[in-house]
């Protein structure tokens, strides 16, 4: 079948760490996507949109070429991509917050390391030679980056190479090999990206229907909505107490003259901290609850 030019396309990875994330994220925000584990692509029963499972190293390609008009791929990738092509073809929407790691130099526990000159004419292993060889020219530091596509932490061992430069996320990996981390060359989330390729009016609308899905779910995985009961001698401190609220709801308490209800929607995270400083400033029957869906 050929590639349907009326429906928006979308590069997922097919199967590793993002896949399981990446496709809650389009559930959540309302596509019904019937696909087993096996399957190259999907069709979204309830929206002209069709996933493509692919390596998520194909990812900036095919959505810079076009092929694809949107991609969730880590940060990591995307940018190692970047560096090696003249063109930016794509642009970055949001940031998802899953995915999170950090692409670090690492050295094994024995070796003495004072700091980024240690590095100075040694061995780096590494997936990602691009983003290392900039971190190191940016600091002037003359080293051998030797290329591998994976199982990075064996460098060592294997005598490749003393240094290694690979995604770290608990350390535990780090650990089981005998490696300690010292340098920090990128922090990584997971990203949406879109085509700089020009959309046809359609293809443009559905996109921008799901981009506004997105966004509210995104806004709605941190957001909470606080309702509270205060005197009014009290309101003007308790709401600026209250995290992210813009413009809270302020209501009349029926048979409690001078108190009143205070609702917001809080776009930063609650915490009990934050509850137990309402209380001290005079806010009763506080209730926090989550918000299903949003729509900025
Ligand atoms: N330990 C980790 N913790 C959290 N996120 C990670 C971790 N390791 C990698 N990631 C993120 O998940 C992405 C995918 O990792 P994964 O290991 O599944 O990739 P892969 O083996 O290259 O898969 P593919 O078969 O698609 O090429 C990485 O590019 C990175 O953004
Ligand atoms: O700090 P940690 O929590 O131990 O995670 C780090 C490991 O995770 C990634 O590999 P992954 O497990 O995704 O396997 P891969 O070799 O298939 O990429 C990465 O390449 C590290 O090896
Ligand atoms: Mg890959």
């Amino acid at each position: 079948m050929l590639v349907d030019r009326s429906r928006l396309h979308i590069a997922l990875q097919r199967s590793g760490r993002l896949s399981d994330l990446s496709r809650d994220l389009l559930r959540e925000s309302g596509l019904r996507i019937e696909a087993g584990k096996n399957s190259l692509s999907a069709r979204a029963a309830n929206f002209p949109a069709d996933l493509m499972f692919v390596r998520d190293d194909d990812i900036p390609t095919f959505v810079s070429d076009g092929a694809c008009e949107l991609g969730i791929v880590g940060q990591n990738v995307l940018e190692e991509f970047a560096l090696g092509s003249n063109e930016r073809g794509f642009d970055v929407l949001a940031e998802l917050g899953f995915g999170q790691c950090s692409l670090r130099i690492a050295a094994p526990e024995r070796l003495p390391y004072e700091g980024v000159q240690s590095l100075s004419g040694q061995r780096i292993a590494t997936s990602y030679p691009r983003l290392l060889r900039r971190f190191l020219d940016e600091r002037k530091v003359d080293a051998e980056v030797v290329q591998m596509k994976g199982a990075v932490e064996l460098a060592p061992r294997l005598e490749i190479a003393p240094y290694i430069c690979d995604l770290v996320s608990t350390g535990a990996t780090l650990e089981a090999n005998g490696l300690r981390p010292v340098e920090t060359v990128l922090n990584s989330q997971a990203v949406l990206i879109r085509t700089r390729k020009p959309l046809d009016e359609e293809r443009e609308a559905i996109a921008g229907q799901l981009l506004s899905r997105i966004d509210g779910v995104l806004a709605t995985k941190e957001s909470k909505y606080i309702m509270l009961n205060a005197s009014e001698e009290a309101l003007e401190r308790i709401t600026s107490l209250l995290p992210g609220a813009e413009a809270p709801t302020i209501l009349p308490l029926h048979g409690r003259p001078g108190h009143f209800a205070v609702h917001a929607v809080c776009q930063e995270s609650v915490f009990w901290e934050t509850l137990q400083k309402l209380k001290g400033a005079g806010a009763s029957a506080i209730l926090v609850v989550p918000i299903e869906k949003m729509m900025l």
